[in-house]
């Protein structure tokens, strides 16, 4: 044989030998990834199916393959984990959030809930001190203010019928948020701008072509965030001025005001990411538990009896609302749970695996993302699909169960779980407390909510109470 012709044979020995290698570790790999459907759209997977429902399409999978199982959705390969301890465990000891790129670019590609350690740890550490007890206490007085203003404002103008309560409860939510965490009060014609690019740019969650070229929808939701940039570095601009006037008596207590005296976070667009994802994370989630608590005490008239007489025992309707009433009104948080159990306004948890990692018995991946919904049928609570305050309450006394991720995992776990939590239910609590004294709601429509949040949106008038 020729030298050069057994140089080419042993060559292609080689490339043969190495392909069936690679060959085999993939099929071993494969064989041993959970089960999934062996048909899905390319890149895009089953996502369509999934942003129609997010919830249900996970229940549908679970059952379909009996537990933990694998599917293609927004961009990624994803394992669906079933709900257990286990995974409970392994899924909130990971740091990684999984958010597809349109979403980070929505949000703010440099904002907490989109960075990883260690800006994440910085911006949590930052951002935490906004949601201390005495600076959670100092916020009551402005929801309190807000809650009546809002409902005053809701109540039925003669001669008009059912309005979008959507749109009313929005302005609410948008101005708490506005007031505690960017330390304004714009109201009125400002904020219905603010409103509106929020609007515009969060669009772009729901578009399964989230291709940022004119011409593309997506591209619009772009040019808002654009806008919307703009008016954030505006208004950091004046703050940063007011804050090295040594005339003006200027008190750090807005969330932003933190940020802003904190030397880690000068950075332009890591300011106005924050100012985005705060509002973000911080208005849509409370407008939609709002809707979802009018909901449920609608559909519970003797719920609502009950927690009406509460809190005309522990609250006046005049004096100022502290930590001690909200604390007093057992039956009325523990309503509030079952609203966040039965309806979550976050259905999924999701990160994104740093190694190859053993799942029930599969070895998934590294950079897999694991989605968990503990909600609806999976959840571990008995008889799950029931509306029942009495499973937060002992001996009359309300038990706090958001550390308990199997059972109620409305705000997720670990280091990612939500910073806003307490004044999330601060901010509901205030707003039930004036609702259930003095006002009543007549509802005349309401549809269940899929994507990207899950709640019940309103139509209808809101009353005097009677008595
Ligand atoms: C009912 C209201 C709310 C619900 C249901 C909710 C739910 C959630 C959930 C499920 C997560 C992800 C947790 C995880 O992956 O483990 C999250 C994260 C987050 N939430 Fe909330 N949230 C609410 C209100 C708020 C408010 C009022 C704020 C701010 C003012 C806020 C700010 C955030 C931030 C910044 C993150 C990302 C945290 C991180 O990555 O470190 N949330 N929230």
């Amino acid at each position: 044989m020729e030298p050069q012709t057994s140089q080419k044979s042993l060559l292609a020995a080689i490339v043969a030998a190495g392909v069936s290698a690679w060959l085999l570790w993939r099929r071993r790999r494969w064989r041993r990834l959970p089960p999934g459907s062996s048909w899905s759209l390319p890149l895009l997977g089953e996502t369509l199916a999934y942003i129609r429902d997010p919830l249900g399409f996970i229940e549908g999978k679970l059952s379909q393959y009996g537990g933990t199982c694998s599917s293609h959705l927004l961009f990624s390969p994803t394992v669906i984990l079933a709900v257990t301890d286990a995974n409970t465990k392994l899924l909130f000891s990971e740091k990684n959030l999984a958010w597809p790129l349109h979403f980070r670019k929505l949000v703010g590609l440099k904002s907490l809930p989109m960075v990883n350690d260690p800006l994440h740890k910085t911006i949590r550490t930052l951002s935490s001190r906004a949601f201390v007890d005495r600076q959670l206490d100092s916020y009551l007085p402005c929801l309190q203010r807000l809650s009546a203003k809002h409902l005053q404002l809701w109540l039925d103008v003669e001669g008009r019928t059912s309005r979008d309560l959507h749109l009313e409860i929005k302005k609410y939510a948008f101005e708490c948020g506005e007031a505690v965490i960017l330390g304004v009060e714009n109201g009125g014609p400002k904020s219905d701008r603010f409103m509106q690019l929020f609007e515009e740019t969060f669009k772009g969650l729901g578009y399964v072509l989230p291709l940022d070229i004119p011409g593309f929808p997506f591209h619009q939701c772009m040019k808002a965030r654009e806008a919307l940039v703009q008016e954030f570095q505006d208004l950091i601009e004046k703050k940063r001025k007011k804050l090295k006037d040594p005339c003006r008596m200027f008190q750090i207590n807005t969330m932003l005001d933190t940020m802003l005296q904190a030397d880690e976070m000068n950075g332009e667009d890591e300011l106005s990411d924050f100012c985005v994802a705060m509002m973000f994370a911080g208005h849509d989630t409370t407008l939609c538990s709002i809707q979802s608590c009018l909901y449920w005490l609608k559909e519970l008239p003797s719920v609502e009896a009950l927690l009406r007489q509460e809190v005309r025992e522990v609250w006046d309707g005049e004096s100022r609302v502290t930590r001690r009433i909200l604390d007093s009104a057992h039956q009325t948080r523990a309503f509030l749970q079952e609203v966040w159990r039965m309806t979550p306004p976050v259905q999924v948890t999701s990160r994104k695996l740093r190694e190859d990692t053993e799942v029930d018995g599969y070895v998934v991946p590294k950079g897999w993302t694991l989605l968990y919904a503990p909600a609806g049928r999976h959840s571990k609570a008995e008889d799950c699909k029931s509306f029942l305050i009495q499973r937060h309450l002992r001996d009359g006394k309300f038990i706090d169960s958001t550390f308990d991720p199997t059972y109620f995992a409305s705000f997720g776990g670990g280091n990612r779980m939500c910073i806003g939590y307490k004044f999330a239910r601060d901010e509901l609590l205030v707003f039930l407390l004036h609702f259930l004294r003095d006002f009543d709601v007549k509802l005349t429509n309401s549809q269940l909510q899929r994507f990207p949040f899950h709640f019940w949106r309103l139509e209808g008038t809101v009353h005097r109470a009677d008595g």
